[in-house]
């Protein structure tokens, strides 16, 4: 490997060895990029790289709320504006118990190259807390919210540093943020969030556009193969919204996703989770804050497997969609087994390395998350830009730009990858062509 990849690389090792997920996204990102240093010496010559992996500024913040029992709680709250030389900073809020600074920042790295390659002028950045949400009343909910919102609103604004929702983050808690910030900022100031009901500025297709993005970018990587999505069947993990979002868009394209999973367990369904009925019921699962997938092999009697993973069921293509590190080189190797074709990346890093090696080795068709998830963040820009010119668009308007922007993406990233000589290779193309926008801003702007 080139010395100068090498020795960022192994710096951020050292540095921060207890932050593996973090040091994991670098080590992958980094090490699509040999051919682009090679060819730009400049680059080492200004220490990108090294400035690249340090986040420009990072919150730590107590965030205290009262439990409807009378009783305190006291949580850790985040959040890492990491890199704005393309826009304001932009990524979601994660509340769950084993968020630390390590997912925060691995969340916030992923989210530089990913906005980038939207093409559209956003920033990376990332946040939120130890939080668990789970068995919390709506009351809960929203103290926690509203004393989140008190240590951060003063750092945030529409053309600072937007935030919207991740894992544990939906339009409920946007809604008590965003409630909270304009009664301290005495401003209806609406672009300072994304994902908001529709009823204040939210987006049309907001909710959906992840997963429907994921789906746009399947249907592009399937046409280069020659084939279509109708008929095909699809392994998605978790039941969130991202699960929800492909399962819907699968449905209406003649595709099924046949198996979602939980902490639980997983379930098959081999009739695929498409009726309306079904596709509903996940939203109803997810609200439900019971954190078990075996309520859907309850509802519709299909098989429910306790304490395992979807990862070895026999089917087309596999789409984890829950969260990071979900397949191993274990789970890789079933995969690889099972005869699939397609492995789609949906979550953040949903695979470990290794795994992810494996795959492309055994000659598997490879997208990775960054791209194939950048629909929601794309979408998120969007309702930034209809909030700025005090917009509605309708749900087609925005549809037909969420579609255009996987299209661009897919294709960008298969231009990158060719233009250095590493053929149709999507996880490479992805990390080359986000990674090259912000390298020529940052140059631009001179070095800080
Ligand atoms: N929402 C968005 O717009 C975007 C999300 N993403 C990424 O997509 C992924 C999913 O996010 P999203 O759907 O929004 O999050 P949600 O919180 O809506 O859903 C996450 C799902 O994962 C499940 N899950 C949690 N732990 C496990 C586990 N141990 N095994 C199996 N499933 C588990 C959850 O189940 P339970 O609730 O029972 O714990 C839930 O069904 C994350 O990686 C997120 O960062 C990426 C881009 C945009
Ligand atoms: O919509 C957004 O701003 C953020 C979405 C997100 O958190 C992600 O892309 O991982």
């Amino acid at each position: 490997m080139n010395a100068y990849l090498a020795s960022v690389i192994e710096n951020v090792k050292s540095k921060y060895a207890n932050e593996p997920e973090f040091v994991q996204t670098v080590e992958e990102v980094f090490s699509s990029l040999e051919p682009v240093i090679e060819r730009h010496p400049e680059y080492e010559k200004a220490d990108l790289l090294n400035r690249m992996v340090e986040p420009e500024r990072m919150f730590t913040f107590r965030v205290v709320w009262m439990a409807d029992d009378g009783t305190w709680h006291t949580n850790v709250g985040y959040r890492c504006q990491f890199n704005g030389a393309i826009g304001p900073y932009k990524g979601g809020l994660r509340f769950q118990a084993n968020v630390y600074p390590g997912i925060i920042k691995f969340l916030g790295f992923e989210q530089i190259f990913k906005n980038s390659l939207t093409g559209l002028p956003i920033g990376g950045g990332k946040g939120g807390s130890d939080f668990d949400p789970a068995g919390k009343s709506d009351a809960e909910i929203m103290r926690f919210c509203q004393s989140y919102m008190q240590a951060l609103y003063r750092y945030i604004g529409p053309d600072v540093d937007v935030p919207a929702g991740d894992m544990g983050v939906g339009a409920r808690e946007i809604g008590y943020l965003y409630g909270e910030y304009r009664r301290l900022k005495g401003v209806f100031e609406n672009g300072v969030f994304t994902g908001k009901g529709f009823s204040y500025g939210g987006s049309r297709i907001r909710p959906e556009a992840t997963g429907f993005g994921a789906v746009y970018y399947l249907e592009n990587v399937l046409k280069h193969e020659g084939e279509s999505i109708q008929g095909k069947t699809i392994a998605c993990a978790g039941f969130g919204n991202v699960t929800w979002g492909i399962c819907k868009k699968a449905a209406e394209l003649g595709a099924k996703v046949v198996t979602l999973s939980g902490p639980d367990g997983y379930i098959y369904d081999p009739d695929g989770v498409t009726t309306s009925e079904k596709v509903a019921y996940l939203l109803e699962m997810r609200a439900s804050g019971r954190n078990v997938v075996k309520d859907y092999a309850d509802k519709f009697g299909v098989e429910f497997y306790p304490g395992e993973k979807p990862w070895g069921v026999k089917v087309d293509i596999c789409m984890p969609s829950a969260m990071q590190n979900d397949v191993y080189l274990e789970h890789a190797k079933k995969i690889a087994q099972a005869g699939v074709k397609y492995y789609i990346e949906v979550a953040n890093m949903p695979t470990t390395n290794d795994a992810l090696r494996y795959l492309m080795d055994c000659g598997l068709i490879v997208a990775p998350s960054k791209a194939v998830n950048a629909g929601g963040v794309a979408t998120s820009a969007l309702e930034m830009a209809q909030n700025s010119e005090r917009m509605v668009w309708t749900a087609q308007e925005v549809d037909k730009q969420l579609r255009q922007i996987m299209n661009t993406i897919y294709t960008m990233s298969v231009e990158a990858a060719e233009e250095y000589g590493l053929g149709y290779n999507l996880v490479a193309g992805a990390n080359i062509a986000g990674f090259q926008r912000v390298a020529d801003a940052m140059m631009a702007q001179g070095v800080f």
